[in-house]
């Protein structure tokens, strides 16, 4: 029976933590600085016990599993460190920047600790143990970045490790990721939050605002609801290539401003169609990978126990519902409800059933 040390009982290590325990005997010990993170894991067996003395079961440990947000990772990196005697285990982490990291890594490769960054292209805006899922990689793209002198038995054990995620593992040299990530991440995230500031600052004005931001508005700030601190120690260490992303995105707006200004339709319609011919031809997604959650759209009319109506009819087809919410969004409405299911699967079979009693339900708001 092996001993693994989560480091950050949330959405990603927790779902990590359940892919291990689906595909090795292993006993699960976590950490979180909010105790009651590891608490809810334990109840929903995550994870099998809480490790309050995290740095003595780092000891024990043959694999540590960092999945705290970024600028926490380098910290608990040199705690690890510092333990003595030293750390026998394989420790490997998830942060979604590399360079950094990777640097603190080498210098832990001197002191004989094996250190396998790694970073699953998979995710959701939503955070905390309760969202983790077996399910969240599949299919997903793992990034692995290794130390410089890692040995091919190291690299294969981290592998082993991740093979129940059923993602795909790549290995890609730190800074390379930091690059790739920023472009299509960490940079998009900073576009997602600048739009809803924007809409924010008008809808003081105009009420309007807030109702009106439905469909395209939605798709594209989906994001922009995500982990204030994951994404402010993102940028932070993501610094560089994202100033220059910045500054090339500053530029882009100018030619944007000037076709606008001369209204030039053929300009405006090659600007629309090089983005259109791009993105209609990005790889089909694939579970796990762009939607970790499948949500359907249910239009609820001003009846009393409609709510409980419609949870009855997926409860008694044994679908489970992840997150319910209802969004006041359409005029004449009481509001639409979002359910949010594990699969596409299940949302397809739960439109069916809701269909069938006459909801209208919709895929994309
Ligand atoms: N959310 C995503 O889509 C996604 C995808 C891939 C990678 N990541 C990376 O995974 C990491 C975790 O993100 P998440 O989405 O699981 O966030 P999360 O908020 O769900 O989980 C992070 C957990 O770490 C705990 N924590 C914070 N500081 C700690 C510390 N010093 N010691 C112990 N625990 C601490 C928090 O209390 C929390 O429970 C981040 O580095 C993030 O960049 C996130
Ligand atoms: O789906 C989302 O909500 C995500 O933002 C996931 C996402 C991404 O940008 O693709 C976010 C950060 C992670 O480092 C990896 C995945």
């Amino acid at each position: 029976m092996k001993n693994v040390l989560l480091i950050g009982v949330g959405l990603i290590g927790g779902s990590i933590a359940l892919t291990i325990k689906k595909e090795h005997e292993a006993v699960i010990f976590g950490y979180d600085v909010v105790n009651k993170n590891c608490e809810t894991a334990v109840s929903l067996g995550v994870i099998d016990k809480i490790a309050a003395e995290w740095k003595k079961h780092a000891l024990k440990a043959d694999l540590i599993l960092i999945a705290t947000p970024v600028e926490e990772t380098l910290r608990i990196m040199d705690t690890l460190d510092s333990l003595s005697p030293a750390i026998k285990a394989l420790v490997m982490d998830v942060g979604s920047t590399k360079h950094t990291i990777m640097q603190k890594a080498e210098k832990l490769s001197k002191n004989g600790i094996a250190f396998i960054g790694g970073h699953p292209m998979a995710g959701s805006h939503k955070t905390g143990v309760e969202s983790a899922k077996v399910h969240l990689f599949e299919n997903a793209f793992y990034m692995l970045t290794p130390v410089s002198n890692t040995p091919e038995s190291r690299l294969n054990e981290a592998k082993e490790w991740l093979k129940g995620t059923k993602a795909k593992l790549l290995t890609v040299k730190p800074e390379d990721h930091d690059f790739l990530t920023g472009i299509v991440s960490h940079f998009p995230h900073l576009i997602a939050s600048s739009l809803v500031r924007l809409a924010k600052f008008h809808s003081e004005d105009h009420p309007l605002v807030q109702q009106l931001a439905a469909g395209g508005f939605r798709d594209i700030t989906r994001i922009a609801s995500s982990s204030p601190k994951m994404w402010s120690d993102i940028v932070s260490q993501n610094k560089t290539h994202l100033l220059s992303l910045l500054h090339e995105w500053k530029n882009e707006m100018d030619t944007v401003i000037t076709f606008v200004e001369n209204g030039s339709q053929d300009e405006l319609y090659d600007y629309f169609n090089g983005a259109k011919e791009f993105r209609d031809g990005l790889p089909v997604r694939s579970k796990g990978a762009i939607q970790p959650f499948s949500d359907l759209y249910v239009d609820i009319l001003d009846k009393v126990g409609t709510l409980s109506q419609v949870t009855m009819i997926l409860a008694d087809a044994k679908i489970s519902i992840i997150n319910i919410s209802i969004l006041e969004v359409r005029e004449g409405l009481n509001g639409v409800l979002r359910i949010s299911f594990q699969s596409e699967e299940e949302r397809d079979l739960a439109q069916q059933l809701l269909q069938k009693e006459d909801y209208l339900t919709h895929i994309t708001l």
